[in-house]
């Protein structure tokens, strides 16, 4: 990748090698669209729209036949790389490809309702930080635990400091890359970034942000992506 510009400057890596199979869809979630724009792209666009954020890593599945086909990848801003066997591991993938940026952001291709003001707050989050933040949602509903394996409730989680994790995920370069690294080589559980963070005793900030920055993930989510998405880019022009 072109040597940035300025320590300021921003590489994203947009994790896109999954297959969505909750989705139930023809193809991988990523490449449904709303309106013109493959939730990839959409993805891609609200992050590339930060004047910070220069370029953009995206892992992608060794057999994709889909992304090369998208405007996205004739952007000289965007770069595709194999994904791996899981999400972290095609994280991994991406931030190994980065040289010159301090800082990334990780940000799910199926998350495209990014709200600018809430990636402009995770970012400023290096101003005080060395070890980073995630975008983050307190969680509204009563929270249960079930019996493994029943369908019946063992016991209520209690809520209070209880949050739902957002992507983005924004960290420093090197300290994401070492932490995801030992995580894998030692068998931890990885479903995001902050968790490989933890696992390496840190404890990255909660950014608290909007609960309409929601990951698609089964069929009814798109439309319920389509609305969000809608009324932000409404008020963007408004
Ligand atoms: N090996 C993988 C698995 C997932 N992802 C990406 O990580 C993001 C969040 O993962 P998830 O929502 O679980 O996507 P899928 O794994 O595709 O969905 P599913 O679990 O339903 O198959 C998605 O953008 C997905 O493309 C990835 O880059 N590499
Ligand atoms: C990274 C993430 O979106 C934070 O909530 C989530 O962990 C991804 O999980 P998935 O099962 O890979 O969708």
């Amino acid at each position: 990748m072109n040597q940035l510009s300025s320590s300021a400057d921003v590489i994203a890596v947009v994790p896109a090698a999954g297959i969505g199979s909750r989705m139930q869809a023809a193809c991988p979630k990523q490449y449904l669209t709303i309106g013109p724009l493959t939730l990839l792209e959409h993805s891609v666009a609200r992050l590339l729209a930060h004047p910070a954020v220069k370029q953009v890593v995206v892992p992608v599945s060794p057999d994709d036949g889909w992304f090369d086909s998208l405007p996205l990848a004739q952007d000289a801003r965007v770069l595709r790389v194999t994904g791996g066997e899981t999400r972290a591991e095609s994280v991994l993938a991406g931030l190994q490809t980065i040289r010159h940026s301090a800082w990334v952001l990780v940000h799910d291709a199926a998350r495209p309702c990014l709200h600018p003001d809430d990636l402009a707050r995770l970012l400023a989050v290096r101003e005080h930080s060395k070890v980073g933040a995630i975008l983050a949602a307190p969680v509204r509903d009563t929270m249960k635990r079930a019996e493994p394996g029943k369908g019946a409730i063992a016991h209520t989680v209690e809520r209070d400091d209880l949050w739902h994790a957002l992507t983005p995920q924004f960290f420093p370069h090197a300290l994401l890359t070492a932490c995801l690294t030992r995580a894998l080589n030692e068998g931890a559980t990885i479903t995001d970034e902050a968790s490989a963070l933890e696992y390496c005793g840190y404890h990255p900030e909660l950014v608290s942000g909007r609960s309409d920055n929601i990951k698609v993930t089964r069929p009814e989510d798109l439309a319920l992506a389509a609305f969000y998405l809608t009324q932000i880019q409404l008020k963007e022009h408004a």
